[in-house]
């Protein structure tokens, strides 16, 4: 940040869905100026040309992605990317002094053989930049988040499965082998190219599991959960498709190493561990989460139930895909890395009821 209290930010991928969110909360964050927006097939319009409802606040240009240009005006770059462009980008970016937050997967494994397993990217090479990279949770990694310069944001199902999970592994209180995550997504989580599965046509009044047993999120998941529980974690998470925009509801079960704990136990502990943490709400006993009311917001959303019948505990998270799980947390990532307050610039009202 410089001297004045102001960073000058960048976003590469500004015509994306993530993109999009960036210029809204940014334009609106009382220490950012924003002062490039870099793309592919839209460089060279007028920013209000393909967003016009945010004509009137964004006089930008998209212009070609040049990291001289870039590097040359801002001080922090978010990259909206598709998988596997961030880490062509990034290590020249850091290098020129930017600090770098990216939205895409590129930097989240930290093994880059299991990287390449799931994403490609044989040509890949950058183990000594990845190995600066902090996953961009701040419920669960805020310290380090504070002294990096290159953030993994984390993936939609992961921040709003993990934030579900958390407190019953960093404190043992499930048996890990029994983790089940059911996790259901809106569908601007597909982002914004075009794919046939999110047309109106083919989603509406329709509702799949898709990725079953194959998400490229699962080895986000086992390696976070691997590292709250301290061993290695294996997990069965399987998303769905379902006929709405925005929204992710995950739905966690797990069986209870003691039996005898009761939801009033479990939402004490929850309500403790996220204590300093302002974008989590654990709800009141009996209370389970709509996704709408996290829609728009930084918000997660995290309601309890503990079955005494077979010993299970049900969690049940909802976030909005595209903020608390994509470009609200990546500007909740730059507030801990400015020193800024982490809930600055940051929506937390509902579109809805
Ligand atoms: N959607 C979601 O809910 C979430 C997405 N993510 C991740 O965030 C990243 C961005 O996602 P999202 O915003 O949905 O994506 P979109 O598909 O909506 O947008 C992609 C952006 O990338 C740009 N782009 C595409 N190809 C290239 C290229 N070859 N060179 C340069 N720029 C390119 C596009 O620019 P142009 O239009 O100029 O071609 C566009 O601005 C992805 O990695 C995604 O996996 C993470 C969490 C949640
Ligand atoms: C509904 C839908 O299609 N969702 C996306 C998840 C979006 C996301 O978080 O993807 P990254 O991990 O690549 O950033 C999917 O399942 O591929």
């Amino acid at each position: 940040m410089g001297d004045n209290g102001r960073v000058t930010v960048g976003i590469v991928g500004a015509s994306g869905y993530g993109g999009v969110q960036l210029v809204r909360m940014l334009c609106e964050h009382p220490n950012v100026d924003l002062v490039y927006l870099g793309g592919d097939s839209s460089a060279g319009k007028p920013y209000g040309d393909i967003y016009p409802h945010l004509a009137h606040r964004i006089d930008l240009t998209v212009e070609p992605i040049d990291i001289d240009t870039i590097a040359s005006r801002c001080q922090v770059v978010f990259l909206g990317l598709p998988n596997g462009l961030a880490y062509k980008m990034a290590p020249q970016l850091l290098e020129k002094g930017c600090q770098v937050l990216d939205l895409s997967a590129d930097y989240r494994l930290t093994d880059l053989n299991v990287y390449k397993d799931w994403y490609g990217g044989d040509d890949r090479d950058d183990r000594d930049v990845l190995a600066k990279a902090v996953y961009g949770l701040p419920e669960l990694y805020r310290d380090r988040i504070l002294e990096t310069n290159l953030i993994a944001c984390p993936g939609c199902y992961t921040t709003t499965s993990l934030l579900a999970i958390a407190p019953l592994l960093k404190q043992g209180l499930i048996d890990p082998d029994t983790l089940i995550i059911d996790a259901k997504s809106g569908t601007s989580g597909g982002g914004r190219q075009g794919k046939i599965n999110l047309l109106l046509a083919e989603a509406h009044n329709s509702l799949a599991a898709y990725g079953v047993t194959s998400h490229r999120h699962t080895p986000e998941l086992e390696q976070v959960c691997s590292d709250l529980a301290g061993h290695e974690v294996k997990v069965q998470f399987t998303p769905h498709l379902i006929p709405m925009v925005r929204g992710i509801l995950s739905t966690v079960y797990a069986t209870l190493r003691d039996p005898g704990l009761v939801r009033e136990d479990l939402r004490t502990i929850y309500s403790v561990f996220y204590q300093n943490s302002p974008w989590v709400r654990v709800l009141p006993n009996g209370v389970y989460p709509q996704s709408k009311w996290a829609c728009g917001t930084n918000l997660c959303y995290i309601g309890l139930e503990v079955d005494a019948r077979t010993d299970r505990v049900i969690v049940m998270s909802v976030t909005d895909n595209l903020i608390k799980g994509q470009a609200g947390q990546a500007v909740q990532c730059l507030n801990l890395m400015q020193g800024l307050d982490e809930t600055l610039g940051l929506p937390k009202l509902a579109f809805y009821p």
